[in-house]
Parts: C-alpha cells; sequence; structure tokens
C-alpha cells in the first residue's frame, strides 16, 4: 500500500518522497518514483509528513524507533490501530487514514479521521484521489469499504468477465468489456445528481435486456453477500484494534 501510495504522489510532482523499508526488494520496488530509498528511519526527521505503512503487528516497534517532532504529521494507513494507541508514541500530530490500492493511478478512495486531519493531509489525500472525512469509531467499516473494497470489486468484475467468456468472448475482451464498465458506472455514480435507483432506471430500457438482468438480481441474496463481506472485513478491523490493545 505504501509503494502505490508513493507511485500516485509521484505522479503529482508536488511532494519530495522518501521511502523507508526493511526489505531491500520493497525498497527497489519503489525505486522509480522516490528521490530516495532508504532502511534508514532517521530521515523521517526531516520530513512534514510521515506515512507508517506497516502491518499492524509491526506498529509499535516502528513508532518506538521513530523520533518525530510537534511540527511534524504522522499519518497512519495501518488498519485497526486507533489514534489512542499511536498518540503516546510520539509527539507528531497523528492522523488516520484508511487509503487504498488505487492511490496508483491517482483513484484512491480514503478517509480520514475529521477531528485530526489539517490542510496539508488533504492536499496530500486529494492529490491522489478523493476522500471524506469521517469519525474515527466509523474507520472499521470504512476499512471494510473502502480499504477492503477494491478486493470485492475486483471479485465482482471478475464474475461478470467469466459470464462474458461463457457467452463466448475472448477473456481479454471480456476483461476490458467488465472492467471499463465498472469503471464507467462508478464515474456516473459520482458526477450524477441521479440516485442509484435513478440510474439502475436509466439503463432498462422498456422490454428490453437490462430489466431481465435486475429481476434475477433482485431476486438474488447478491446484495446481503456483499453486505456479508463487508462486516466480515468490519468485524476483522475491530479485532485488529482488541488484539493491539490487549499487547
Ligand atoms: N494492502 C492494501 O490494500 C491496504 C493496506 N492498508 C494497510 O497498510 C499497511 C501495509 O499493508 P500492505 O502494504 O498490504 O503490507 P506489506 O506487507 O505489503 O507492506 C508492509 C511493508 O512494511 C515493511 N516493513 C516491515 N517492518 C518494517 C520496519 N520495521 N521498518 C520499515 N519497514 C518495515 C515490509 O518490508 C513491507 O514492505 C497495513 O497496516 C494495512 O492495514 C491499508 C489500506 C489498504
Ligand atoms: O486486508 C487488510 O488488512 C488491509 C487493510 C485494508 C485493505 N487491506
Amino acid at each position: 500500500m505504501g509503494g502505490a501510495f508513493l507511485k500516485g504522489l509521484s505522479e503529482t510532482e508536488q511532494y519530495t518522497l522518501t521511502a523507508c523499508d526493511l526489505d531491500p526488494e520493497a525498497r527497489e520496488a519503489v525505486a522509480p518514483y522516490c528521490a530516495e530509498t532508504t532502511a534508514d528511519i532517521d530521515v523521517a526527521a526531516d520530513a512534514d509528513v510521515v506515512v507508517v505503512a506497516v502491518k499492524p503487528k509491526v506498529i509499535r516497534t516502528v513508532l518506538e524507533d521513530l523520533e518525530l517532532s510537534t511540527d511534524q504529521t504522522l499519518l497512519s494507513i495501518v488498519a485497526g490501530v486507533p489514534t489512542d494507541l499511536i498518540e503516546p508514541y510520539t509527539d507528531a500530530r497523528v492522523v488516520r487514514v484508511m487509503p487504498n490500492l488505487a492511490a496508483e493511478t491517482g483513484n484512491m478512495a480514503a478517509a480520514v479521521t475529521a477531528d485530526t486531519v489539517t490542510d496539508e493531509v488533504r492536499a496530500i489525500l486529494e492529490a491522489v484521489g478523493e476522500y471524506v472525512e469521517i469519525d474515527e469509531s466509523q474507520m472499521d467499516v470504512a476499512t471494510a469499504v473502502n480499504g477492503s473494497g477494491p478486493a470485492f470489486v475486483f471479485y465482482l468484475i471478475q464474475a461478470m468477465k467469466d459470464a462474458g467468456v461463457e457467452g463466448g468472448l475472448e477473456e481479454e475482451q471480456a476483461t476490458v468489456l467488465a472492467a471499463q464498465t465498472f469503471k464507467g458506472a462508478s464515474e456516473t455514480v459520482l458526477r450524477s445528481e441521479k440516485s442509484i435507483d435513478e440510474l439502475i432506471d436509466a439503463v432498462c430500457s422498456p422490454n428490453g435486456t437490462t430489466i431481465e438482468g435486475m429481476d434475477v438480481l433482485w431476486d438474488s441474496t447478491a446484495d446481503d453477500a456483499v453486505a456479508d463481506a463487508v462486516r466480515a472485513a468490519e468485524r476483522r478491523s475491530a479485532e485488529l484494534a482488541e488484539e493491539r490493545t490487549d499487547e
């Protein structure tokens, strides 16, 4: 996720980016997008904003090694680790963000804690996509919707693509048609003033093809399955917080 963030930010040419990772392969992978890559965490002392992008179980070690001052911002993208567990380890202002992998293409959906976000962080998030400001109590569900969400959408694109292949399309043709359809539909939802129900209605020509497919979906439990997936991810995000609290 840190690599996706770096790649997206590098495209904007607005930031001087330094990547710090213990793994040489990880450093090599992001080197084209950074001014510097290093294993030396002390470089963080020179940054205005320090993004912590390690796995939840590693964050404490990293926080113990980071020495930041009050004029710096520590932006944590670590799932399930609340601000109040991070703050005791640092003098920096702590802002919690749940990003997603689409940062890489400048299409990230992110959620950020409203009571700690600064204009500096807003500018970073805006540079690589769209963000919403939420209460930290909503972070677990946001983690499920937009953090884990890309995987759920990949799954749905695959289901649509597979149906296209089964109907006779080439694998590549079906992939382009399914993925571009998700992309176009997403743009429509973001830009249109119509509700999603009104948009569905606009695609359903009277006695046409879409209404036949929609009747199948409306009669199915597809929406329940999606909601169950979001709830399972949300539960796991809350569990991660509890596991951290236990330590
Ligand atoms: N993968 C995703 O789509 C998203 C991930 N996140 C969050 O981002 C964080 C990272 O997740 P991933 O990128 O999936 O994991 P990852 O395992 O791919 O990346 C973590 C990186 O941290 C490095 N690392 C481990 N210990 C370190 C240390 N002491 N100092 C410096 N670097 C160290 C590892 O070498 C690795 O390159 C997690 O907390 C996750 O919850 C949040 C939103 C989306
Ligand atoms: O699966 C995970 O735990 C991370 C957090 C959100 C997306 N990936």
